[in-house]
């Protein structure tokens, strides 16, 4: 044990994702106090390799007291404080599947160890200072990210890109606050306060506050993406469509009305952005009592959604049918979705899309043309949807992090005590009121370093983990 660690408890979990049969590797990871001595109770490394920090040790894993052989693996030693926790971590290097690193977890287990809760690694991390709050919320991200776009946001945050100038932020309005406080006390004895100069600092984090508050809407789009609902009469080729945009057969497709008759659902990645399709049974009334909650599931759908692709057969063009339907949906972001392209020369489309939009009012990039079945359009279809979502924003965006719903909550309240500053400066309140929203403001972008957060904030951010990480 390092001479600076201080007695831990030693907590232990499986680190890598456990899969029956499967996975050439698995690792169990210890971290603590004890993690090296029960170490040295399960692994016998033949010859003699050194036990030293960060050295792969090769060697046997038995169990401590029948000598019954558990595995053969490797043994990474990380010893306080050049660890992830900053404490001593010993990593065993297993055999893959379940079994082997499933008894290696209760050989620590039994030899003293206690089983980490979800995301523990990482929360030592950030109590012994390696991470700070928005770097530990960014490992969860990494893991969880499901687009290289959204993996490299995290990245960004791991690295530190969002800390840094909240820390710097935190720091000039600690700053500022020190030359007020100083007022407060000992008027008398200093020069009067520069307050251009503090209403300039103040901007100026504004200003910076503002420029990363922006950064929200593309976390919020990288991280849970949008929801989009497939939605129209029956047979105008829905199914098909989720079929060929998703580039599987996800979906029942047959020429009879009725097909479909519960919500069908797929993941896809557009542009960085998890999208979850849903395919819906077509509306229409039916007496069919299975259809009719189809259509009922459908309506649900379509509000539930970010964007509607609100989809018809260009061969039928937009009916009465349409027109109710549309009237059902159209308070949600809509995109016109022409299927069945193939069936008209092209200016027969042209002259349906444009009837379109003469009737509904609406924007010709939100009008495109498909042929589902003939796997036409969805090119275009994507393209429409970045479009309708203001990506063009959000690629433009030079800080490579994107902030979470939390970060961007905290960031809020500070930015709003700021303002609330420069209210009580420019209505000429003495300096106490100052100082109420500057400290508000400091506490806010404590918030987001973990500088000022509580226990129960602290839980909620870490439970999210899972168990190893
Ligand atoms: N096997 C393994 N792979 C892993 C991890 C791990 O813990 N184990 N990681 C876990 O998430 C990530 C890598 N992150 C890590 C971050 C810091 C340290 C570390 O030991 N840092 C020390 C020593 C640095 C040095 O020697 O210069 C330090 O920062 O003091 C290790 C892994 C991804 N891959
Ligand atoms: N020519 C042509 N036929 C299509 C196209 N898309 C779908 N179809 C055909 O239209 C019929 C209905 O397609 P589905 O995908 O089942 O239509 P749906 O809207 O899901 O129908 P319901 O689930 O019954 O509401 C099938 O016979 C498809 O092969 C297309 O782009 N062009
Ligand atoms: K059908
Ligand atoms: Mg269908």
């Amino acid at each position: 044990m390092s001479p600076i660690s201080t007695k831990t408890e030693t907590i232990a979990a499986i680190a890598t994702a456990i899969v029956p049969q499967q996975g050439s590797i698995g690792i169990v990871r210890m971290s603590g106090s004890e993690a090296v001595a029960i170490a040295k109770t399960l692994f016998k490394a033949p010859g003699n390799q050194p036990w030293s920090s960060h050295r792969i040790l090769y060697g046997y894993i038995h169990h401590p007291h029948t000598q019954q052989l558990v595995d053969e693996a490797l043994l990474l030693l990380m010893l306080a404080p050049r660890s992830y926790t900053r404490e001593d971590v010993v990593e065993f290097h297993c055999h893959g599947g379940i079994i082997p690193v499933q008894q290696v977890l209760q050989l620590c287990l039994q030899a003293g160890a206690r089983l980490a809760t979800p995301g523990e690694f990482t929360l030592r991390a950030f109590l012994n200072g390696r991470l700070d709050l928005t770097q530990a919320e960014s490992v969860a991200e990494l893991v969880g990210a499901k687009s290289p776009q959204a993996a490299s946001a995290a990245l960004a945050g791991l690295r530190g890109k969002l800390a840094a100038p909240i820390h710097h932020l935190r720091s000039l309005c600690l700053d500022i606050l020190a030359e007020i406080e100083a007022r407060v006390d000992f008027e008398e004895d200093l020069p009067p306060l520069n307050e251009s100069e503090i209403i300039h600092q103040l901007q100026e984090v504004l200003q910076q506050l503002t420029d990363i508050l922006d950064t929200a809407d593309r976390g919020e789009l990288l991280r849970t993406g949008l929801k989009v609902a497939i939605v129209g009469r029956p047979n105008v080729g829905k199914s098909s469509l989720l079929n060929a945009w998703s580039r599987s057969d996800r979906a029942i497709v047959t020429d009879l009305p009725g097909t479909t008759r519960d919500v069908v659902e797929s993941q896809l990645v557009v542009g960085g952005i998890p999208i979850q399709v849903l395919d819906t049974a077509g509306i229409r009334k039916s007496d069919d009592k299975v259809e009719q909650i189809g259509v009922e599931r459908s309506q649900i759908a379509a509000q539930s959604a970010d964007l509607v692709l609100f989809t018809l057969d260009c061969e039928n063009g937009w009916t009465e049918a349409e027109n109710e339907i549309y009237q059902q949906v159209k308070n949600r972001p809509i995109i016109i979705v022409m299927n069945k392209s193939d069936r008209l020369s092209s200016a027969q489309l042209e002259n349906l899309r444009q009837s379109i939009i003469n009737q509904l009012d609406i924007k010709p990039s939100l009008i495109i043309a498909t042929a589902a079945t003939l796997n036409q359009g969805i090119t275009d279809l994507e393209e429409s949807i970045l479009n309708a979502v203001h990506t063009e924003n959000l690629q433009s965006a030079n800080l490579e992090f994107a902030i979470n719903q939390r970060q961007a909550a905290a960031l809020t309240r500070a930015k709003i005590a700021l303002e609330q500053v420069e209210n009580t400066i420019s209505d000429r309140l003495p300096f106490d009121f100052w100082t109420i929203d500057l400290r508000g403001a400091i506490h806010a972008l404590g918030e987001v370093t973990g500088e000022e957060v509580t226990e129960s904030v602290l839980d909620r951010i870490f439970s999210r983990f899972c168990i190893g990480k």
